[in-house]
């Protein structure tokens, strides 16, 4: 609940869009430095934000003060998109207010990205529970720059987890899949089907440059293991093999 009274919280109409959008204008450029400066202009901030509060699965909340838009949070069923205040209302407790507001839109818990370099943030999330799941150096942001994924796991932590896992696992079994695949196409192609320890080093050594807290051992180990299984699949045939 607000700890200011002046303070109140409502849903965001399309009407919104603007203010949302140049508070937000606002909040980049007075982050520079802990967050990069932002990639575009206050006209496709208003533009982008009315094309987020028109879409279904997405949902705007305000905090209002004296009939002004001080913060905002942008949500879809699963992410905490956007969390920004006015840089003249930082401190006030209205990220606090914002964020236990999303708790309870979203009980079942929300995952979000920060800026690495958003250090102030990241100590704000942690402080109120979230978690730190991964990293990414930046690359599938359009600022490229390194960023990290947090989440609140809601009421019940351990379905969240397992729920996140699932859609890894989904990603890891076609993996598996086409990998095998592949192992199967170059077993028809070698006269000496041995195995290439070094070239299964050189594979090792390449996960681990995208899994260091893996480390090159373990991954020579796991490597070792879906080589032998898919290899093992690939001599019995299994579903997906051709024959001949
Ligand atoms: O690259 C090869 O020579 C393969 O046979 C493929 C493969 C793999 O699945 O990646 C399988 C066995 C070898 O020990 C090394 C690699």
């Amino acid at each position: 609940m607000p700890t200011d009274p002046e303070l109140t919280l409502r849903r965001a109409e399309p009407e919104d869009a603007e203010a949302l959008a140049d508070l937000y204008s606002a909040a980049r450029v007075a982050a520079v430095p802990q967050m990069p400066p932002a990639l575009h202009t206050n006209a496709e901030d208003r533009q982008w934000m009315a094309g987020q509060l028109a879409r279904v699965d997405h949902e705007g909340w305000l905090a209002e003060h004296d009939g002004r838009v001080i913060g905002y949070a942008l949500i879809t069923p699963t992410w905490l998109d956007h969390l920004f205040v006015h840089p003249e209302h930082l401190g006030s407790g209205t990220g606090a207010v914002l964020l236990d507001l999303v708790k309870s839109l979203r009980p079942d818990g929300f995952a979000l990205w920060v800026f690495e370099s958003n250090e102030g943030a990241r100590r704000f999330y942690a402080r109120h529970g979230l978690v730190e799941l991964e990293r990414t150096d930046g690359s599938g942001n359009e600022e490229r720059a390194p960023d990290v994924r947090m989440a609140w796991p809601g009421a019940e932590p351990l379905r969240f987890y397992r729920g996140l896992i699932d859609e890894v696992d989904e990603q890891l079994g076609d993996l598996l899949a086409r990998r095998v695949a592949l192992t199967r196409a170059v077993q028809r192609i070698k006269h000496d089907t041995s195995r290439d320890a070094g070239r299964e080093r050189e594979i090792a050594a390449a996960l681990a440059r995208r899994a260091p807290e893996l480390g090159e051992e373990r991954l020579a180990r796991i490597v070792h293991t879906i080589i032998t299984e898919s290899l093992e699949a690939a001599r019995e045939g299994g579903v997906g093999a051709h024959g001949g």
